[in-house]
């Protein structure tokens, strides 16, 4: 089975949850992917960072992050499986508000200013959390050259308005929920 085969198979087994939720955006739904269930789980996480670089391999860009929480783990498993092919990938972290102590950034790790870096999801529903990601990047002087997401669940006309180029490593239809 490919990678990208077996991390399907374990986001369907592990993250999909059926039943009443509200999501982020204050909508309600029947279903929830929790993909934090594969982003921190030590069989499925280093997949994610194989399948997203696979994603994502005819994209110039050299530092990968997004919103806090979700983005995290999988700009991590990205860095990590970046390193093991041999290509230095930084990540960074926007926080979801600025903090008034310490250096007060909202994007930790290593400068942005002037790079072209990857804003990055674990899943995007509206778009809202991914795009206040992005406007914090442009903030700092970033230039994002797309989005990717390990499961689109209905943000791509916000992205696409947005006039971003928009990555999905999998679909609604390929979790069998469309
Ligand atoms: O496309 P959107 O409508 O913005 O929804 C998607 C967002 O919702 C989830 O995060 P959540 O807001 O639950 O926060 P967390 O990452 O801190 O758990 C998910 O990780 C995305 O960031
Ligand atoms: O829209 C959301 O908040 C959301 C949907 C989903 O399936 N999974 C998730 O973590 N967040």
């Amino acid at each position: 089975m490919s990678v990208r085969d077996e991390l399907l198979r374990q986001i369907k087994d592990k993250a999909v949850v059926h039943g009443k939720v509200i999501l982020s955006s204050g909508r309600e739904a029947d279903w929830y992917v929790d993909l934090r269930r594969i982003t921190l789980d030590g069989e499925a996480a280093p997949l994610v960072g194989e399948v997203m670089l696979d994603l994502t391999a005819d994209l110039d860009f050299d530092a990968v992050g997004g919103l806090t929480l979700g983005a995290d783990p999988v700009a991590a498993a990205m860095l990590h499986a970046a390193a093991a092919r041999g290509r230095r990938l930084d990540a960074f972290v926007v926080r979801k508000a600025g903090k008034a102590h310490g250096l007060q950034r909202r994007i930790e790790g290593p400068d942005v200013a002037g790079r072209r870096v990857l804003a990055l999801e674990d899943t995007s529903t509206t778009g809202g959390s991914v795009l206040d990601a992005v406007a914090a990047l442009r903030e700092a002087g970033a230039e994002v050259v797309a989005v990717a997401v390990i499961v689109e669940r209905g943000a791509a006309p916000a992205i696409e308005e947005a006039g971003l180029p928009y990555y999905q490593a999998y679909t609604m239809s390929d979790l069998g929920l469309a």
